[in-house]
């Protein structure tokens, strides 16, 4: 077990990826509290696949956006646990949109739970890790979207590229607490944020045939990347990037 009798905190964890890397992370001998936006009937699922495991899980609801939501969730999940050893920024929305008529309650909305959210979350684990004394471990869920771009995800990618830039900025500021700070890059993973986009047959066909691993991904497929970085194997690596995308993002031809 990577992450024996550690406390894991994940924002976005009732469904998709934040939902598994939960379970991943329950596999890995953590108890986990998530936070989501109404999470509802589909948090109350990871509580009961992360007690499968033997381990205890919270759910703390609240929007990301909020800078009171980040204090409330690091104070509940003290508050069962006692501790914050790992901290997964994974909260994300992506409303696909073309770029000439995007509109700016959109942009707003995007930048404000993605880049803010991230921040604001990341700000109060790491004050809470910076009072325990004993260092941790801060995992961004970024995307291969930081790296490229998509047509009617000009709000978004800038956001991706944002996440990791902020891991890599607060490892440097948080390596003398002996804090890591790193980012997953997912390519294109089967969730509901992507359902819609990818109901068009030719769409999904055209992912698909980007990837040399053959097939998109699913949320299972991050949840080991998540765990290497949140662990002591990955004990000297901070400020690192990890692409999960099945090498969609070095396949030009
Ligand atoms: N699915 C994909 O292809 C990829 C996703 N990502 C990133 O992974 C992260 C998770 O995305 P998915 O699991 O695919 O999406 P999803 O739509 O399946 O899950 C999103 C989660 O975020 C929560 N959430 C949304 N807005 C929130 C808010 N304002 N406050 C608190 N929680 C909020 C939801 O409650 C849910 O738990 C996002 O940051 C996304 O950008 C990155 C690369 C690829
Ligand atoms: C939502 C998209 O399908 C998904 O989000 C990302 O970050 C990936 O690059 C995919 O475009």
């Amino acid at each position: 077990m990577l992450l024996k009798d550690k406390v894991v905190l994940i924002t976005g964890g009732s469904r998709g990826i934040g939902a598994a890397v939960a379970v991943e992370m329950a596999r890995q001998g953590a108890d986990v509290a998530i936070n989501s936006h109404s999470g509802g009937s589909a948090a109350a699922e990871v509580i009961a696949a992360v007690e499968a495991q033997g381990r205890r899980c919270i759910s703390v609801e609240g929007d990301v956006a909020l800078p009171e939501t980040a204090a409330a969730f690091v104070e509940a999940a003290v508050e069962a646990f006692g501790k914050v050893d790992v901290f997964v920024s994974n909260a994300g929305i992506c409303p696909f949109h073309a770029f000439l008529d995007m509109p700016a309650e959109t942009l707003k909305r995007t930048m404000e739970v993605n880049l803010h959210g991230a921040y604001f979350m990341t700000q109060a684990a790491a004050n809470q890790m910076v009072k325990q004394g004993n260092g941790g471990a801060i995992v961004a869920i970024s995307s291969i979207s930081a790296l490229v771009g998509g047509e009617f995800q000009t709000h978004y990618t800038p956001t991706k590229a944002g996440v990791h830039s902020l891991m890599q900025s607060c490892a440097i500021a948080l390596g003398k607490h002996g804090i890591r700070c790193n980012s997953v890059l997912p390519g294109t993973i089967l969730t509901d944020i992507n359902k819609d986009d990818l109901a068009d047959p030719k769409k999904r066909e055209y992912m698909e045939g980007r990837i040399p691993l053959g097939r998109l991904g699913q949320p299972e497929d991050i949840g080991g990347a998540v765990a290497f970085l949140a662990s002591d194997m990955a004990a000297y690596v901070t400020g690192a990037a990890l692409l999960v995308d099945g090498g969609a993002f070095v396949n030009l031809q």
